[in-house]
């Protein structure tokens, strides 16, 4: 598991550490880290040129020890100092003693400094910031991203917001961030996590005093493994779960049979039709339970999955909310759904949104999910009383409690925006749903199954929501090997 923590919990747990050791102690661990870490993205430390882009805070200070430790390595190592008064005092002295060097953002060197360095560290602003680059750090940030340099982010991309991975003006471009005590937020969370390139933790102690429950998480495969169903020597396909999927219409027979796609691989024990595709269904999938009533009579399932393709037939969707198992609202489904209903329901809700859903939902603009999604994940699982998965380049499930840490699905590929393969994960997640699991463990180990089946079958070229349910189990199988 990746557990991040936003800026106020860690400088909470920052003072209780601090206070058990002697000064200096904490910042000097970071250093040290960050220090090999760059040493390891060089070729060779001696003779290699690198600049400091150093603030006036301790994202500034850890920057200069970290430089300090490389100078006297042999590096060539120049500071520009944002603010030569409010410099960290100590740390510069040791970058100094350590035979490195300062200079200005104005120096009219300062930009060919920067082009040929081979590695620049991004110490203008860590936790501490807030609303983008300042206007005197702003061109800095340019110059960095134009200079063919390694550039790595010293706790985190300096102008990104640490809390919600929002990008509020010019910020830092990274190819690595080195990151202490956790991570934060915005470097599991787009538009901020792309601005972090690979993110490498150090440890410098933290967790003994940081709270065991972090604010946003993202499962690897170990955790998503414990959450998977194994069947038992006793299971039938009552006991493994049977979901229904209640989806497609005349005009989009489809997004059912990818939705039972999905279902079928996800394991439930079995999947139930009902809809207009009953024929398309179940000529591709002969294992298909089909009937011809509504949810309500259509049998027994633990789990219901509505409005992949419904079109415009709001009445299946209103049958399968109305039912008292868990319900997985997504596509069409979220517009045709009457609100209160959704907020009336007794049993658990999964709504699976894309930005321009999620922004209908929410009554704002899709630009505005996509630049907060932690807010809006957030906003619509209170709004809505359900647990929310927001689909995108970063997944977002968040539930209705404030206190659940919001889980950021680390498996995605640009390829998965694909016609119908979101049919495909409300298929694979109603499966999950229907076999036991909460609608938070369901939503973030389908998002996961869904993103690495989406990897390899695209294997880097682009590919269908068929070809992605065929790949669900090898990626189980990969994920519980
Ligand atoms: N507190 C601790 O125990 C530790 C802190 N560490 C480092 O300390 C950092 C936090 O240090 P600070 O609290 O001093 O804060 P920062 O260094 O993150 O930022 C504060 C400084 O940045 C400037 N600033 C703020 N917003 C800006 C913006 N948008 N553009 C340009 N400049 C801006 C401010 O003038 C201020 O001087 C962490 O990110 C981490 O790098 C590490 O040394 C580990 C230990
Ligand atoms: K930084």
């Amino acid at each position: 598991m990746r557990s991040a923590h936003r800026v106020e919990t860690v400088r909470t747990a920052e003072r209780t550490l601090m206070a058990q050791l002697p000064d200096g102690a904490l910042m000097q661990r970071a250093a040290a880290g960050l220090a090999a870490a760059c040493a390891a993205a060089l070729p060779h430390i001696y003779g290699s040129r690198i600049v400091l882009l150093t603030g006036s805070g301790d994202n500034g200070g850890d920057t200069l020890y970290a430089g300090a430790r490389l100078a006297k390595r042999g590096a060539g190592v120049t500071a520009v100092l944002l603010n030569p008064t409010r410099t960290h005092p100590e740390a510069l002295k040791a970058l100094l003693r350590a035979g490195g060097t300062t200079t200005t953002p104005t120096a009219p060197t300062t930009p060919s400094l920067i082009n040929r360095a081979d590695l620049i560290l991004d110490g203008i602003v860590g936790i501490g910031g807030k609303g983008g680059l300042r206007p005197e750090a702003a061109p800095l940030a340019e110059l960095a991203a134009a200079s063919p340099a390694t550039v790595v982010s010293v706790d985190l991309p300096s102008g990104i917001e640490p809390d919600t991975g929002e990008v509020n003006g010019p910020a830092i471009h990274a190819d690595l961030t080195v990151t202490f005590g956790t991570h934060k937020p915005g470097l599991l969370i787009d538009p901020a996590r792309e601005h972090a390139g690979s993110v490498r933790l150090i440890d410098i102690g933290l967790a003994s005093t940081l709270p065991a429950t972090p604010d946003v998480e993202s499962l690897q495969h170990a955790d998503v493994a414990a959450l998977l169903p194994h069947p038992s020597p006793e299971s039938d396909k009552y006991r493994r779960g049977v979901v229904g999927i209640a989806a497609g219409s005349a005009r989009y027979p489809g997004a059912a049979v990818l939705a039972v796609a999905g279902a079928l691989r996800g394991g439930a024990g079995a999947v139930r039709y009902v809809g207009p595709a009953a024929d398309a269904v179940l000529t591709r999938f002969p294992e298909t339970l089909v009937s011809d009533k509504g949810p309500r009579k259509a049998g027994r399932v633990q789990a219901w999955v509505t409005g992949p393709g419904a079109g415009d037939d709001a009445a299946p969707v209103a049958e399968a909310l109305s039912t008292d198992v868990p319900v997985l609202l997504d596509a069409d489904g979220l517009r045709l759904a009457d609100r209160d209903a959704v907020r009336a329901r007794t049993a658990p809700t999964l709504m699976t949104p894309h930005a321009g859903e999620a922004a209908a939902l929410l009554g704002v603009s899709r630009e505005e999910v996509e630049s907060a999604r932690l807010t809006a994940v957030r906003d619509l699982a209170r709004g809505y009383h359900a647990t929310v998965l927001l689909k995108g380049s970063t997944t977002l499930i968040a539930t209705p409690d404030d206190d659940t840490p919001v889980r950021v699905n680390p498996t995605g590929t640009p390829w998965l925006a694909t016609a119908g393969s979101g049919d495909v994960l409300s298929g694979l997640a109603g499966s999950l749903l229907a076999a036991g699991l909460s609608p938070l463990d369901a939503a973030s180990a389908a998002a996961y199954l869904h993103g690495l089946a989406g990897r390899y079958a695209a294997k880097g070229a682009p590919t269908i929501a068929q070809d992605v349910a065929e790949a669900i189990p090898a990626a189980w199988r990969d994920i519980t090997a």
